[in-house]
């Protein structure tokens, strides 16, 4: 985050020459049949400093690298000043220098235990009271609709950051939820995903959380004022609105303004990413379904892993060696995406959340200091819930011409042991048998003796599986709260690293701009029937074959 370019950097280089000389070496098999400890070599088990509960086993052991490989990535990590950075990070710092704000959403998790300086510090564990009071109130039925009956529907109205998260870790924490309490999550601005969730609401039982860290978002804005007209045609009464609407925001004058008392706002603060509010007041439906005690162990969990990234050595530190590994193959191999595979249905979220967590992140190609970076940054997240994503991309994964590194995600065991877990034990054998075969393959020797003799030699070829193709596993005991926040902040440390070394800053997202002040622009002449200017000849071949369709 030194804003300076990666490839200047004397690990860079090192490794640079590595790759080009030893990448005809780093074969997987090879590489096991070498060491007898490799699997001892590359893996860590991470346990909470908080709560031994919270563990799990990171093996990287199926990765493209060697010892020494490795001790230069971790050359890099210091070269590049990470340590530096994380401190300043946690001190308060104002790391996102563009807009000259601090990055401090492990202040929402921090239960004071680090010293940070910052307004709206002081404050985090007043909201946290408010949220834990309210979610209380609701959850027990004490906070009554406009017609005196208990709220049984909640709907979040949020985007990007302020819907992905909470729409993640509602899934993903499920089995901890209050089952009459329906939780539902509009985004889009396409009136279809209000309209379709309305129906299922009924207005004297169900409660509005405005989700906006801005409170400007045209998304949320108008799907809010759309939700409330929909209220007032039977409510009534604007009074009502204060039993059905509350707000997550940074602006007070906004939600006021939209109606919302500020008794009725959950507040938050300009250093909390939206990408990274989940540990915020935004994360208000999370409490309310899963209940605020099961809320404070995510926030816990994410504590414990705030602490491991802090104070561990880089050779031991878990997002480190993610990032580290990561940094290899996307920017010496050239592989573009990430794959994340949970095999755990309660995680089938998790790819869409770190999509906005990292590419939002670290999708820039400008660094801190204003020049263009000569490498690769952030990669394309991509992933679904094993073992949907099997027969679905995986053909290409093992087979195809891409390199493409996957995380493969596990419990133990299950929260729905069904059959005496006969369905877990199945779920989990593909668990273990993918990242092996992804690795190891299958030669052409192997597949002629399969096969027989009277095979052609084309469908021998096509049955060989080259292999090589490298891993991460990841396995805890059990999806709790406390595990899930340690995961999750186990990825955006992985992210803070990456951004670090490439000198980028994690923490702007100009890039979705553009698009935001273009379509304003277009809004404003598709409101006004006629010939539209100003575009280029497919832009306004576009709009006027709308038009020819067009309705009010
Ligand atoms: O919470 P808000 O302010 O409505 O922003 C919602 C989203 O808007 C934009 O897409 C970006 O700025 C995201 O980072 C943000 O999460």
């Amino acid at each position: 985050m030194s804003g300076r370019l990666a490839s200047d950097y004397a690990a860079w280089k090192k490794l640079q020459t590595i790759y080009d000389t030893e990448k005809s070496q780093l074969v997987l098999r090879e590489l096991f049949a070498q060491d007898a400890d490799r699997f001892k070599n590359f893996s860590e088990e991470y346990v909470s400093p908080d709560d031994p509960a919270v563990t799990f086993l990171l093996d990287y052991s199926k990765n493209l690298i060697t010892k020494p490989i490795f001790n230069a990535l971790l050359d890099l990590v210091r070269e590049a000043e990470v340590e530096t950075y994380r401190d300043k990070m946690f001190s308060g710092e104002h790391i996102n220098t563009s807009e000259d704000r601090a990055v401090l959403h492990v202040a929402l998790r921090n239960f004071d235990e680090f010293k940070i300086s910052e307004e709206g510090v002081s404050e985090v564990s007043t909201v946290l009271q408010h949220m834990k009071e309210f979610t209380e109130s609701v959850r027990n039925g004490k906070w009554k609709g406009y017609t005196g009956k208990t709220i049984d529907t909640i709907v979040n109205i949020g985007i990007g950051g302020s819907d992905l998260g909470p729409v993640m870790v509602t899934e993903a924490l499920k089995a901890f939820s209050k089952r009459d309490l329906a939780a539902h999550f509009v985004s889009n601005i396409d009136g279809t995903h209000l309209v379709e969730t309305l129906k299922l609401c009924n207005p004297e039982t169900t409660l509005f959380i405005i989700a906006s860290k801005t409170f400007t978002t045209q998304e949320t804005i108008t799907n809010a004022e759309s939700a409330r007209d929909w209220f007032l045609q039977t409510a009534k009464d604007k009074a009502h609105v204060a039993k059905h609407f509350v707000a997550l925001s940074t602006n007070t004058k906004a939600v006021t303004a939209f109606g919302i008392s500020s008794d009725n706002m959950f507040q938050f603060w300009d250093w909390v990413g939206g990408r990274y509010s989940l540990w915020s007041a935004i994360g208000l439906p999370i409490a309310l379904v899963i209940g605020y005690d099961n809320f404070e162990q995510l926030l816990r969990g994410a504590h414990g892993m705030d602490k491991h990234f802090k104070e561990t050595p880089l050779e031991k530190n878990l997002p480190v060696i993610l990032a580290a590994v990561g940094i290899w193959y996307n920017d010496f191999y050239g592989a573009h995406t990430q794959l994340l595979l949970p095999y755990d249905q309660y995680l089938h979220k998790f790819a869409d959340y770190f999509q906005q967590g990292d590419m939002e992140s670290n999708g820039k190609f400008v660094t801190k200091g204003g020049q263009r970076v000569n490498y690769q940054t952030g990669p394309i997240i991509w992933g679904a819930a094993g073992t949907n994503g099997q027969h679905s991309f995986y053909q290409l994964v093992h087979q195809g011409t891409k390199l493409i590194p996957a995380d493969f995600i596990a419990p133990a065991t299950t929260i729905n042991p069904i059959r005496n877990s006969l369905h877990h034990r199945i779920l989990l054998s593909n668990f273990f048998a993918q990242p092996e075969a992804l690795a190891f393959g299958k030669t052409e020797e192997e597949v002629r003796k399969e096969v027989g003799p009277n095979s052609s030699e084309a469908l021998i070829k096509s049955k060989v599986f080259e292999g090589n193709r490298p891993s991460n596993s990841i396995i805890f005991p059990l999806l709790t709260p406390a595990t899930l926040g340690a995961l999750i902040a186990l990825y955006e440390h992985k992210i803070f690293v990456q951004g670090v070394v490439w000198g980028i800053n994690s923490f702007d997202q100009m890039g979705v701009e553009l698009g935001k002040v273009l379509a304003k622009a277009i809004l404003a002449q598709l409101e006004k029937p006629g010939d539209v200017t100003g575009h280029d000849s497919s832009t306004t071949g576009l709009i006027h074959y709308y038009q020819k369709y067009r309705k009010e």
